[in-house]
């Protein structure tokens, strides 16, 4: 279970805190490919990231007994010194990877990258980086994965690669997924959250959710 503990997150402006939750006090049920729908600006990436661990909200917390992943396709982790194989070893370690050889190999057989893999990530393609990055994220057994339009990841074949991963992740694992795609939320999902105005309200039915999005 994923519970949100009176969470509440706001950016300073020269107007005052914004707020973007406040006090929100929420379960996210387990079990659900979750598809998070939200019009611009509602907090989707906001929350993910709180989620990720990547930010802290100004006051509650996050409370799980989960292993959730940080948003699959993102890069911010890689550092560009390191080569492909290094970063790898050192995101493995800091999850707790027990084999980190067979850790490697799997990466280095899924973002396909040759010979670059032995080489800095500061000399790869944004595509490459993210290719390592999504790799690096997939090969980890986390019971939650956050997608946040990370089907959009690289070229064509490997996009394909990517989303049929994913989809195969759901046999072990749940998804939870920022897209303004529909047919990419119904693609992976089977239930939404409606982030609207610092309100989050959970639907079973992601058709119901989708008609009440689609309205608002
Ligand atoms: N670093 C920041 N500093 C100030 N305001 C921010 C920052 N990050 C996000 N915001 C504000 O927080 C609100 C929520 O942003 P967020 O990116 O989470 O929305 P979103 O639902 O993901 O939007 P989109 O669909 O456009 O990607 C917006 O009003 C945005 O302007």
């Amino acid at each position: 279970m994923i519970t949100l503990q009176n969470l509440t997150k706001y950016y300073p402006s020269d107007l005052g805190p914004q707020y973007i939750f406040k006090d929100i006090n929420f379960t996210i049920p387990d079990g659900h490919n979750i598809g998070i729908l939200g019009s611009n600006g509602a907090g989707k990436s906001t929350l993910f990231r709180i989620l990720a661990g990547s930010e802290y909200p100004n006051k509650g917390k996050v409370v799980t007994d989960k292993a959730i992943s940080w948003p699959v396709a993102l890069a911010s982790g890689i550092h560009p010194q390191m080569t492909g194989r290094e970063n790898t070893r050192f995101i493995g370690r800091v999850n707790g990877v027990e084999n980190l050889d067979e850790y490697e190999e799997k990466v280095k057989q899924f973002a396909e990258l040759g010979i670059k893999y032995d080489l800095p990530v500061k000399s790869y393609s944004s595509g490459m980086r993210s290719r390592l990055a999504f790799g690096c994220c997939i090969a980890i057994d986390f019971e939650v994965y956050l997608i946040d339009e990370a089907t959009s990841v690289g070229d064509q074949k490997f996009r394909k690669k990517a989303r049929q991963a994913l989809l195969d992740k759901r046999k072990t694992a749940n998804v939870i997924m920022v897209s303004h795609d529909i047919k990419e939320i119904e693609e992976f999902c089977d239930s939404a959250i409606i982030l609207h105005q610092g309100e989050m309200i959970f639907y079973d039915n992601l058709q119901e959710a989708i008609k009440v999005y689609e309205g608002l």
